[in-house]
C-alpha cells in the first residue's frame, strides 16, 4: 500500500510530527485521511470519511470528539493520558496564587504609573492589594486523575490541608496520592469546608454544571475556585450570582467566554494549561507514536472508545483487524470464514470494552478480498483492515 496520511488539525509539535518517519504522509489540508492528529478544535460537525481509522487527541479532553459515533464506525479515538499534567498542575498552583494575592490587579495599577516617584507611589499604594497566603487554608481538589493527584501533592507540599473527591479514582492514581490528602466521600464535604476548589475531571453529562446553584449554596463564603478543566463544568449565570453575592470571591477560568470575560471576581485565562513548549512536545510524541502504531500493527494503546489491545510488532503475511460490537458469536463467524479458505491462524486476540471490541487475527497466508468482505459484511462488525 501507498504511505498513510495523516490530517493535522490545530498546531501539533514537529518533534512530534518528525516521527511518524518515511511511510507517512502529514498536512493540514488531506484528502481521505487515515488518521487525524488534533488538540482542542471540534470534529462534532465534521463528515468522517471511509478512509479513516483513527483519531488521535494531543492532550486529554476529548469532549470535543463525537467518540460514541466515531465507535459505531469503527473509528478508533485515542489520548495521551498525563502528557499534559505537569502543565496543567503548575497553572492550577499559579491560579490559586492569582486568586488570592492580587497580582493582576497589582500590576496592572503598577504599569498605570506615571511620574518620577514611582517607587514612592508604588510602596503607598500597595496596601489596596493585599491577599492572603494559601498555606493553611483548605483546598478541594474534585478529580483524582493525572492532573488532580499531582495538585493535590503539590498542594500538600505547600502545606495546604487538602480534600480530594473522585468515586472513581484509579488504583494508579490512588497510590500516587498523598497519604495527607483527605477522602472526602461526597461533594458537600469539600464545598461546606474548602477556602479553595479546583476542578480535574472532565465535561460528561454526569459533570456537566456540576457546579451550579445548589453547589453554591453550599460553598464556604468568599470561596475560591479555579477551573482548568472546562467551561461548561461551572454554571455561568450561577456563578455571576455567586461572584455577585460573596459567595464566590474569585472565580479562574481557563475556558472564559464573552459572558465571563468582564466579571468582576473573575480572572480570565486563554486556556493556558496546556502551553508549554513540554507538554506540547510530550502530547505530539505520544498521540504520533499511538498513531503509528495502530496504522502499521493495528496496536491500540490509550483508546478512550476501544481497549488496549497489543500484538507487537506485525511479521506475518498478514494481519487482520477487526473492530466489532460487543456481541455472541462474532470470534466464530470471523474464524469459519478463515477456517472456510483454509488459512491458518498464527495468533489471534480479541479484547473488549463495553459496547465494543476487537480482535487482531495473524495470517501466513494473504486472505482473499472476498473473504475480507465476507468479514465485513457480518453483523456487528465495524471495520476490517487488512495491514
Ligand atoms: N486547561 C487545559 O489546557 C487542560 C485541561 N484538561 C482538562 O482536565 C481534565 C482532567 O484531565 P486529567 O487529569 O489528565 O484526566 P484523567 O482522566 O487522568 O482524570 C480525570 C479524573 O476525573 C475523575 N472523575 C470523573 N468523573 C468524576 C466525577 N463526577 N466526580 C469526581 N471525579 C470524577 C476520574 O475518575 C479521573 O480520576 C480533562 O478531561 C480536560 O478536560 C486537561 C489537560 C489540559
Ligand atoms: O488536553 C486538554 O484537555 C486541553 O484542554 C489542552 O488543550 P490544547 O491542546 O492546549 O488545545
Amino acid at each position: 500500500m501507498g504511505k498513510y496520511k495523516i490530517k493535522t488539525l490545530n498546531g501539533i509539535s514537529e518533534s512530534g510530527l518528525e516521527k511518524f518517519g518515511q511511510n507517512f504522509e502529514v498536512g493540514e489540508k488531506m484528502d481521505a485521511p487515515h488518521g487525524i492528529i488534533l488538540r482542542s478544535a471540534s470534529l462534532h460537525e465534521m463528515e468522517f470519511p471511509d478512509s479513516l481509522h483513527c483519531i488521535a487527541r494531543a492532550g486529554a479532553g476529548v469532549n470535543n470528539i463525537p467518540v460514541d459515533k466515531c465507535a459505531e464506525k469503527g473509528i478508533v479515538v485515542f489520548n495521551t493520558p498525563g502528557a499534559n499534567a505537569n502543565a496543567v498542575k503548575e497553572l492550577a498552583i499559579a491560579a490559586m496564587l492569582l486568586s488570592s494575592r492580587k497580582i493582576v490587579e497589582g500590576i496592572n495599577w503598577t504599569r498605570s504609573l506615571t511620574g518620577d516617584d514611582v517607587p514612592k507611589q508604588v510602596e503607598k499604594g500597595k496596601a489596596q492589594f493585599v491577599g492572603p497566603e494559601i498555606r493553611d487554608k483548605k483546598l478541594g481538589v474534585i478529580g483524582l486523575g493525572a492532573i488532580g493527584v499531582m495538585v493535590a501533592n503539590a498542594a500538600v507540599n505547600m502545606e495546604m490541608d487538602v480534600y480530594g473527591y473522585d468515586p472513581y479514582i484509579s488504583v494508579d492514581h490512588a497510590w500516587g496520592l498523598s497519604r495527607s490528602v483527605k477522602k472526602a466521600n461526597d461533594l458537600k464535604k469539600v464545598f461546606k469546608h474548602c477556602d479553595y476548589i479546583t476542578l480535574h475531571i472532565p465535561l460528561t453529562d454526569e459533570t456537566k454544571g456540576m457546579l451550579n446553584k445548589e453547589a453554591f449554596a453550599q460553598m464556604k463564603e468568599g470561596v475560591r475556585i479555579i477551573n482548568l478543566s472546562r467551561g461548561e463544568l461551572v454554571n455561568d449565570a450561577d456563578m455571576i450570582d455567586a461572584l455577585e453575592a460573596g459567595i464566590v470571591s474569585e472565580y479562574v477560568t481557563d475556558f472564559p467566554n464573552e459572558k465571563m470575560i468582564n466579571v468582576p471576581g473573575v480572572i480570565p485565562v486563554p486556556h493556558l494549561g496546556a502551553s508549554t513548549p513540554e507538554s506540547e512536545n510530550n502530547c505530539a510524541v505520544m498521540a504520533v507514536l499511538q498513531t503509528k502504531d495502530f496504522l502499521e500493527n493495528g496496536n491500540i494503546r490509550n483508546s478512550v472508545n476501544f481497549p488496549v489491545c497489543d500484538m507487537g510488532i506485525s511479521i506475518v503475511k498478514h494481519r487482520l483487524t477487526i473492530a466489532h460490537k460487543n456481541i455472541p458469536k462474532m470470534l466464530g463467524q470471523i474464524s469459519a470464514v478463515l477456517a472456510e479458505q483454509g488459512t491458518n491462524i498464527a495468533n489471534m486476540i480479541n479484547r473488549s470494552r463495553g459496547d465494543y471490541a476487537y480482535t487482531m487475527v495473524d495470517l501466513e497466508e494473504e486472505i482473499t478480498d472476498e473473504n475480507v468482505k465476507r468479514i465485513k459484511d457480518i453483523a456487528g462488525v465495524l471495520k476490517v483492515r487488512v495491514i
